[in-house]
């Protein structure tokens, strides 16, 4: 069967596309090529999946769509080394974080661009992607990108200037998420609780409360206050957090994060 999906970089956000594209049915094994340097990942993708592999990103380039799966900072070498015959894609799906239409459409001249940021709950089909298409994109394009990251999750277009903010916040954002689900359960462990049970009460909590916020479309503050007593102890918790720049925190997490995503493509 002819490669229908050729990935440039297979590391771990490849392999959370990838699964889920195959879970879903939207490409078979036999059409997706990966190119991949490391050969123990690229034996594992081929085990696991059953995908094509090889180590040279020229022929992954040949696939009428290409998703550029590479870090940013190895993105000008991979494509310098591409040759001009490998300029073959229809569509470039690019999930780099930072590096803009501009440069992609620079790389693959004539090629339509779409530049994307997933998020790691792709893995599990709960990811959030946002799109921003390229000048030479066509509609049928944009409906072939929105159909691929679908596959693992919601999908919205966004312009391209709020693609760095998307980046702080929902790209970045699962790791900040995770770093409070572990000490929400140190927290746990500090008053008393021994580990799993505490591991088991902050994972579930997070996701409860995204789950409630989700199906009710009440707003978190609305939220917080259903939960705050009079008195009570959520207050003195909030009142803590308050102390701490919970809030701040958060908000300057996803300033850094966009600024530095802004970095990455100049
Ligand atoms: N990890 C995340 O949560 C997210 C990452 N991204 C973006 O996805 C891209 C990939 O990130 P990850 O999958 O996390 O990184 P990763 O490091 O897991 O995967 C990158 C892969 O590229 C391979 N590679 C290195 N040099 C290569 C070359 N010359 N040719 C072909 N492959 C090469 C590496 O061996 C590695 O397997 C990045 O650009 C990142 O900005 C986007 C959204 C979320
Ligand atoms: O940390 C990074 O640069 C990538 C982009 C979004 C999530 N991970």
């Amino acid at each position: 069967m002819a490669v229908k999906l050729g990935v440039i970089g297979g590391g771990v956000m490849a392999s959370a596309i990838v699964s889920r594209l195959l879970a879903g049915g939207t490409y078979q094994s036999t059409e997706i090529l990966i190119s991949e340097p490391t050969l123990s990942q690229r034996e594992a993708l081929h085990q696991q999946y059953g995908v094509g592999v090889t180590d040279d990103n020229n022929l992954a380039a040949m696939s009428p769509v290409l998703m550029l799966a590479i870090k940013p900072q190895v993105f000008d070498r991979v494509v310098a080394q591409l040759s001009p015959l490998s300029n073959n894609p229809q569509l470039v799906l690019s999930i780099l974080a930072g590096v803009k239409i501009a440069q992609l459409e620079g790389a693959f001249p004539d090629r339509a661009v779409i530049r994307t940021m997933p998020n790691t709950p792709a893995t599990v089909g709960m990811g959030i992607t946002a799109l921003s298409a390229g000048a030479r994109v066509d509609a049928a394009q944009i409906e072939l990108a929105t159909q691929i990251f679908q596959a693992v999750g919601e999908v919205i277009t966004v312009p391209e200037s709020l693609l760095d903010a998307v980046t702080g916040l929902s790209g970045s954002g699962p790791a900040y998420i995770a770093i409070a689900i572990e000490a929400l359960a140190d927290g746990g462990v500090a008053a008393g609780l021994p580990r799993p049970i505490a591991d088991r009460l902050a994972l579930q909590t997070v996701l409860g409360t995204a789950t409630l916020l989700n199906e009710s479309q009440i707003h978190p503050a609305q939220l917080k206050d259903r939960v705050t007593s009079p008195g009570g102890t959520t207050i003195a918790g909030i009142t803590k957090l308050e102390q701490a720049g919970f809030r701040s925190a958060l908000i300057e997490a996803v300033i850094a994060a966009a600024t530095r995503s802004q970095e990455l493509g100049k």
